[in-house]
């Protein structure tokens, strides 16, 4: 299907939301990484745009049962919490749907603190899941071992090659070492932008967004993502969803924005149209 233009995509989505507003929610959400915060080599030091941060706000503000705000993304979900600075009501989805959670109160809402509060539901592995992150962990840092600029990122449920800070030759050999591994392991793999995943749980955004949307009775969901791990939420979602790809790449996607900026002027074109359609 080629992309709508994103004005009248959004136009015939928020109508949709105004037109079901009595039924149930609207749910906007959005991945992290590459789409309210631009993507940089060190992780730790990924933050919203001013912009992103500032429409996720207003997005927020709506009551509940109008509409409710989610970020999924891979992070693991404390991390998400510290780094998205996303406001109080706003659900979490980590780790690709396997750790979720709920912002109680942000940090501008208690001067006391500069960590949001969280409340979380239980996340445990079973003790073959525990062995089996040992053995990813161990594999990917054996792989890393001497290669310049490739590193290893340890989450709750899962372990990241990262590349963005090799040679193109390193990242590629490695990265095929990492599929191999995580193959011959039996767990999850999942290749991202410079990064592969190995996970322990089986997970994936599209099975995450689903959960949520029937949990929340939501009548129109909009999700807008960067990455191919974003490309299983977009296939789940129906003709009255909008679905929003963040740069290049082949896509499922009805629209397309190209980077961050404008995906947070997109989000904010949103909050615009939704406070008036949803007031
Ligand atoms: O689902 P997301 O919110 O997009 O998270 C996916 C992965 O994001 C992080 O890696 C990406 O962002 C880094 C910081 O900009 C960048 O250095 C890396 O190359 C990107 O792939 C995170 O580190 C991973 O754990 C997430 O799974």
């Amino acid at each position: 299907m080629s992309l709508e233009s994103v004005q009248s995509a959004v136009a015939r989505f928020v109508e949709q939301a105004r037109a079901g507003a009595d039924e149930g929610p609207v749910l906007i959400a959005t991945d992290f990484d590459g789409v309210l915060a631009p993507l940089g080599d060190d992780p730790s030091a990924s933050r919203p745009t001013v912009a992103a941060a500032a429409a996720l706000v207003r997005l927020a503000r709506l009551p509940h049962e109008r509409l409710r705000l989610a970020l999924v993304s891979g992070r693991h979900l404390e991390t998400l919490a510290q780094l998205a600075l996303a406001p109080s009501g706003t659900i979490l989805v980590g780790s690709h749907g396997a750790e979720r959670g709920e912002i109680r109160q942000d940090p501008s809402e208690d001067s006391s603190t500069r960590l949001p509060d969280v409340e979380r539901a239980p996340f445990d592995l079973v003790p073959e899941q525990e062995a089996l992150l040992r053995d990813v962990t161990t594999g990917l840092d054996e792989i890393v071992e001497n290669v310049d600029g490739a590193w290893v990122e340890r989450k709750p449920s899962a372990a990241v090659l990262h590349t963005r800070l090799s040679t193109e030759t390193d990242a590629e050999t490695v990265s095929t070492r990492a599929v191999a591994l995580g193959e011959r392991l039996g767990a999850h793999v999942m290749s991202g932008k410079n990064v592969v995943e190995i996970a322990v749980v089986e997970t994936s955004k599209g099975e995450a967004l689903l959960a949520l949307r029937e949990e929340l009775g939501a009548t129109v969901v909009f999700y807008m993502g960067d990455d191919v791990t974003d490309e299983r939420a977009f296939a789940v979602l129906g003709a009255d969803d909008l679905t929003v790809k963040v740069g290049s790449g082949e896509t499922a996607a009805l629209v397309r924005v190209a980077d961050t900026d404008e995906a947070a002027d997109l989000l904010a074109d949103l909050a615009d149209a939704l406070e008036h359609a949803l007031a």
